[in-house]
Parts: structure tokens; sequence; C-alpha cells
């Protein structure tokens, strides 16, 4: 079964001067058949780390390693984009973009489809369709089967919901953990959206301008958050409801530009301005990630984890 492993990855865009570090010094593995839900906000990095592992976007530092060997670009590990019109060729039939990303050799091309199809439970006449004849749901999946025929066996899926209307969300997501557990995939699963990642992941990593602020195991993490962030992720995205985008509280982004020092969420830090004082060392010390299985980059992770409200203790729905 592949890896995926983020060795202390970092992606700079633009000069040295002007530039900004999108991805800062990232550790994080895929694998084992399991799905890795990466949170966090517009412009937090997520997209560039999951570019940068397909070889889209150059790395600046550190390495993106597929059984500990530099990734190719096609084959075992595949990516599925938000906006299907960058997978899918509006002028090539369903069948057609399906059956193009099939390995070389493959007999009986057109059976190898319509199974492909059925896997993503659409019928085989769909494979005569442009993508414009397809609703945003049926598009995606053909995306999805897309990336399946290729055989991976680790996929990127970068907000692959986040353009479907609530109600098909949940559907394309149950879809996503069902192939996965059948075809035993691992996934690195990519939203802004903590109700969709929530749904579908057994492992949870929280991204917060450029850097991993949170991971551990899904229960873990939504049981017992122990960033502030992850905390107002969690309000944010509500129970189960698979919301639309909450920006989170109403505080600024870090700028990518010029990250505060110190902790770099400590001015939207809701221990706030009060607490700060006291902290001096979220103003000045970079946090670490500490922990084990569970981590966090926060100076008071502990004193954290236990100021959780009861309403945040969800159980994960039953899978
Ligand atoms: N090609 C680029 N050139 C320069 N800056 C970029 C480029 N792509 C992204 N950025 C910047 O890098 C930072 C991280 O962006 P990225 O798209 O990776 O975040 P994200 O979490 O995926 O957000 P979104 O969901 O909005 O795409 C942002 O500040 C963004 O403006």
């Amino acid at each position: 079964m592949s890896e995926l492993r983020f060795d202390n990855v970092t992606v700079r865009y633009g000069g040295r001067r002007r530039g900004l570090t999108a991805v800062d010094g990232v550790d994080l593995t895929v694998g084992d058949g399991t799905i890795v839900g990466l949170v966090g906000e517009s412009g937090s990095g997520k997209s560039t780390l999951a570019r940068a592992a397909v070889g889209l976007t150059p790395v600046s530092g550190g390495a993106v390693l597929l059984d500990g060997r530099p990734v190719r670009r096609h084959g075992p590990l595949q990516m599925v984009f938000q906006d299907p019109h960058s997978s899918l060729d509006p002028r090539m039939t369903a069948g057609a973009s399906i059956a193009e990303a099939l390995p070389r050799g493959t007999r009986d091309r057109r059976a190898e489809v319509t199974r492909l199809l059925g896997l993503v439970e659409l019928d085989a006449e769909k494979a005569a369709m442009l993508p414009g004849e397809l609703s945003g749901g049926q598009r995606q999946r053909v995306a999805l089967a897309r990336a399946l025929a290729a055989r991976p066996e680790v996929i990127i899926a970068d907000e692959i919901t986040s353009a479907l209307d609530v109600s098909i969300q949940g559907t394309v997501l149950n879809l996503v953990r069902d192939l996965q557990r059948r075809m035993r995939l691992s996934m690195l699963f990519i939203s802004h959206d903590l109700a969709v990642v929530r749904y579908v992941s057994d492992f949870i990593a929280v991204m917060y301008s450029g850097r991993i602020v949170e991971s551990g195991p899904a229960d873990e993490v939504l049981a017992g958050p122990q960033h502030p962030y992850t905390k107002e992720l969690l309000a944010a995205a509500g129970a189960l409801a698979l919301s639309e985008p909450d920006s989170v509280a109403d505080t600024e982004p870090a700028d990518p530009h010029h990250p505060p020092p110190g902790c770099r969420f400590h001015p939207r830090c809701p221990a706030g301005p009060l607490v700060l004082a006291d902290r001096e060392i979220c103003r000045e010390t970079e946090p670490v990630p500490d922990g084990h299985r569970h981590r966090a980059a926060c100076h008071f992770a502990a004193a954290e984890a236990e100021l959780v409200p009861a309403h945040n203790a969800h159980p994960r729905r039953d899978r």
C-alpha cells in the first residue's frame, strides 16, 4: 500500500523580497488506506500543498515522497479538483475522458469505462455525454472515475464538494468514503469546511498560515481540540450540517507576506488581548507541535484542551 509523505515541505511564491511562504515546513503522512482530512480557511496553503504533491507547483524546501521516492506525475498518485473543468476537457465525452486515463495496454477499454462509471454510481449511457450535459455532481463523479482509471493508491481530493449544492455534497461524500474503503485507497481530502472533513476523515490536520497547527486521529481532534483555531473551525462547522463556507470569526487571516511574530494565530486568538498580556510567549515564540499522535502547536495546548465546551465534543457519525 502506497504512502505519501510530506517531509518538511516549504513552498514559496515570488522572489525572496516580495515573495510569500504559502506552505511552511509541513510534515504529513497519508497512507494505510485511510483518509487524512486537511482543513483550514482560504489562503492557509491547502491547495498549494496539494499542487506541490503532484508536481504542479515546485517545492522550495523539503520533499514530497511516494513510498520514499519523488512523485511521478501519473499513476499511483491522482488528484481531483474542486472544479471538474480542471480535470475534464469540455469537448470530450465523459467516456473519452475516463478512457484517456486508463493505463496503456488496458484491454476492452469500453467495458473498463463502464465498470468505472458503475463504481461512481453512474449508468453506462453517461459515457456519451459531454461535461456540459451533466450536473455538477455527475461531473465530479466522472472526475473521480477518471482519477480511478489510473489505478491510483493515493488520491488527493481538493475541495471536491465545495462547488456542489449542499444536498448533493452528502451523496458525493458517501461515495468517496465507500470507494476509499472498498478499494483500500489512501486519500488526502482537502476542504475549508470542517463539517465536510469530519464526515469522511480518519485523521485530521488543521492548517493555518502555511503550517499544520493541529493534527491527530479524527475522534481525538474533534472531541478534544487543543488549538484555539481548531475550536473556531469546529464552532463554525456546526453539528452535522454540511454548511456553506463559514468564514471563521470576523478577524482577518494572517497576512502571508508578513506573518506575525511568535504564534501566527496570536492576533486572532480568542484567549484575547487581556490574557495575552500574560502570554508574552505567544507574541514572541513560535510554538512547535507537541504531542504524540495528537499534536498541537499552541503554547497552551494542554490548558486549551481542558477548555473544550461540551457541545464541541460531537461523536463522529457511525460508518
Ligand atoms: N500562484 C501563486 N502565486 C502567488 N501566490 C499564490 C499563488 N497561489 C497561491 N498563492 C498564495 O498562497 C497562499 C496560500 O494559497 P492556497 O491557494 O494554497 O490556499 P488555500 O488554503 O488552498 O486557499 P483556497 O481554498 O482559497 O485555494 C495565499 O496567500 C495565496 O494568495
